[in-house]
């Protein structure tokens, strides 16, 4: 199912490609405002620091939400106190798409995650393109090599990548990788399966001064607390949030956790 997801995002970004070439992209890229700090805004505190996601929808979970305005829900977000907003542009299994990355980084000023199956530089020069602060690359899409060199690019265009692991052995590749910024996924991409307290086992191998971001599976304050009993600087929220009929008010809970 992964590897699906990597080839859908990758025929997807050939096709942007014909109507932009690399050269107009990366010419953009370069052209675009400097990258918001997000180890700064993502910094472990005294309370958990929440990134609030704009997801329609997902292989495991169908249609969420619609969010016809992906703008004026990231402004509730960040009126809420998010940290950094996470937008998911994968086009065919979760229903995003660039623009709304460009429609929410015009109506907020934290930092903002590009969330999709990054396997290729032409999708790391779009996310910076579009506003992007973070990218996400996801361990097990990737082999070392272009790991390391996506993770090289995303550093060197002033961003910050997310590095998303889901065992100890991804946790490993992504130490080796001089990761900054790890998240640990509840939510195994190949089977879909849901462990929460996967965050809880493999966080421990995550070393000191490194930020350790939950993704996935928070539902309600409790498995807020319960990731943040487990060591997480921060919190990745999707579902909660969009389905849940009051952003603002939601994560303003969130937020009150220590
Ligand atoms: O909706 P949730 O369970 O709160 O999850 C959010 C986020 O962690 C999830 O969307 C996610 C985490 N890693 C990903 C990689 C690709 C696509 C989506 C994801």
């Amino acid at each position: 199912m992964l590897g699906d997801l990597v080839a859908g995002a990758l025929a997807d970004a050939a096709r942007r490609r014909e109507q932009r070439p690399l050269a107009a992209v990366e010419a953009d890229a370069l052209a675009a405002p400097a990258a918001l700090d997000a180890l700064e805004a993502l910094a472990p505190s005294d309370r958990i620091k929440v990134i609030a996601e704009v997801k329609r929808a997902s292989p495991s979970r169908g249609a969420l939400a619609a969010i016809p305005d992906p703008a004026a829900l990231a402004a509730e977000y960040a009126a809420g106190g998010a940290s950094a907003i996470s937008v998911l542009t994968e086009e065919r299994r979760f229903g995003g798409s660039l623009d709304d990355l460009v429609a929410v980084r015009a109506a907020v000023s934290i930092p903002l995650l590009r969330k999709d199956f990054i396997a290729e530089p032409y999708q790391v020069l779009e996310a910076r393109a579009a506003g992007a602060d973070l990218v996400l690359l996801i361990v097990a899409a990737l082999d070392d090599a272009t790991l390391a060199s996506l993770h090289a690019l995303i550093v060197e265009l002033g961003m910050t990548p997310l590095v998303e692991t889901h065992d100890a052995d991804e946790v490993r590749r992504a130490v080796d990788l001089g990761a900054s910024l790890i998240g640990v996924n509840a939510r195994n991409l190949s089977t879909f399966e849901l462990d929460r307290d996967l965050f809880g086992r493999i966080a421990p191998l995550i070393p000191d001064g490194t930020i350790r971001v939950a993704e996935s599976a928070v539902l309600g304050v409790d498995d807020v607390i319960h990731y943040r009993r487990s060591g997480a600087d921060a919190v990745l929220v999707g579902e909660a949030l969009v389905t849940g009929g009051n952003p603002r008010a939601a994560l303003e809970r969130f937020r009150e956790v220590s």
